[in-house]
């Protein structure tokens, strides 16, 4: 080794950077619609057990990448790894293992009208595994107490429920078989400043409690300094920036400097506002929960 070469095996200060594992990784993702480019080289990667927030302006290509991921839409080209699994390239027994430690909650709940909350919990665990009813049953309940949700919610359908409650039995049938990462769209989005706070909380707490992945699609300010960890902007068509709220704010973009320094991101108390930014952006968060209160 050269004097000029540092030597990593003698580093007495671990580092965190180094040690975090990639759970998804998108590598020069490029995904069109006929001529409409949605995505042109976008990389990203999402690490094991954060909360990541992924903004952007609408109709930027936020769903779009997450469906793609879920394998929902194709894409033109890239590489996208679950777990360090390219899904392209496993066998069909893989295919379905790395579709088991996947959840999804869609924006609005998209849950099946004619079935109960239990029942909506058990699609997956009919669709993947093969359990007797009685413990079906069992792990629904615990899916609901684990979503905060009241037991007599279980037998509940999605009509007699609240917004707030429609979301978190989403969120239990996400979380019916244990996933490692859970795609959140749009969580708050509806909810009332006092739901949408508490939901946050709710997903801190499993991101705790569980050791939970959440890559979560949100336009929502208060999500974004309250519980993400870290944060990815898409904008010209792949991820203009990804780190803290930190790095936003100090990050040299109109759009990001609009976004997270705007009038309605001046309201969180603590955060630090550049003089110059006075305006949102016309594509600006539509639904910050000070908006949703008036
Ligand atoms: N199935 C589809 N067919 C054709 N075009 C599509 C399709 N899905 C999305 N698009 C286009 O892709 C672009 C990105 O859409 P997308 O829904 O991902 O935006 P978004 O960032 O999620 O927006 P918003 O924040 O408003 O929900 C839009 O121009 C949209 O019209």
């Amino acid at each position: 080794m050269t004097p000029q070469e540092p030597n990593h095996s003698q580093r007495l200060v671990p580092d965190p950077e180094a040690e975090r594992e990639v759970i998804l990784s998108a590598r020069d993702v490029c995904v069109a619609f006929g001529k409409n480019k949605v995505l042109d080289h976008l990389d990203l990667d999402v690490y094991r057990g954060e909360i990541l927030g992924f903004v952007g302006g609408s109709g930027t290509g936020k769903s779009v990448l997450m469906r793609s991921i879920l394998r929902l839409i194709p894409r033109q080209k890239g590489v996208i790894r679950i777990l360090g699994e390219d899904y392209d390239k496993v066998r069909e027994a893989k295919k379905i293992e790395l579709d088991m430690r996947l959840g999804v909650l869609f924006q609005q709940g998209a849950l099946f009208s004619a079935l109960t909350v239990r029942e909506n919990i058990q699609v997956p665990m009919r669709e993947y595994l093969d359990l007797p009813k009685p413990l079906m049953d069992e792990l629904a309940e615990l899916k609901v107490a684990m979503v905060g949700l009241a037991p007599d919610a279980a037998d509940k359908y999605p009509s007699e429920l609240s917004g707030g409650m429609i979301k978190r039995a989403a969120l239990a049938r996400a979380l019916a078989l244990d996933p490692d990462l859970v795609f959140l769209d749009e969580p708050t989005s509806g909810l009332d400043p006092i739901g949408a706070a508490e939901f946050d909380e709710l997903i801190a707490q499993l991101r705790d409690t569980l050791g939970l992945t959440v890559y979560m699609v949100t336009h929502d300010l208060d999500s974004l300094f309250s519980v993400c960890d870290r944060i990815a902007v898409l904008g010209q068509k792949k991820v203009l920036v990804e780190g803290t709220i930190e790095d936003m704010l100090s990050f040299d973009d109109p759009w990001v400097q609009s976004y997270f320094q705007g009038k309605r991101a001046r309201r969180i108390p603590g955060t630090p506002r550049k003089p110059d930014a006075q305006q949102d952006p016309g594509s600006s968060p539509a639904d910050s929960r000070k908006s949703e209160a008036q």
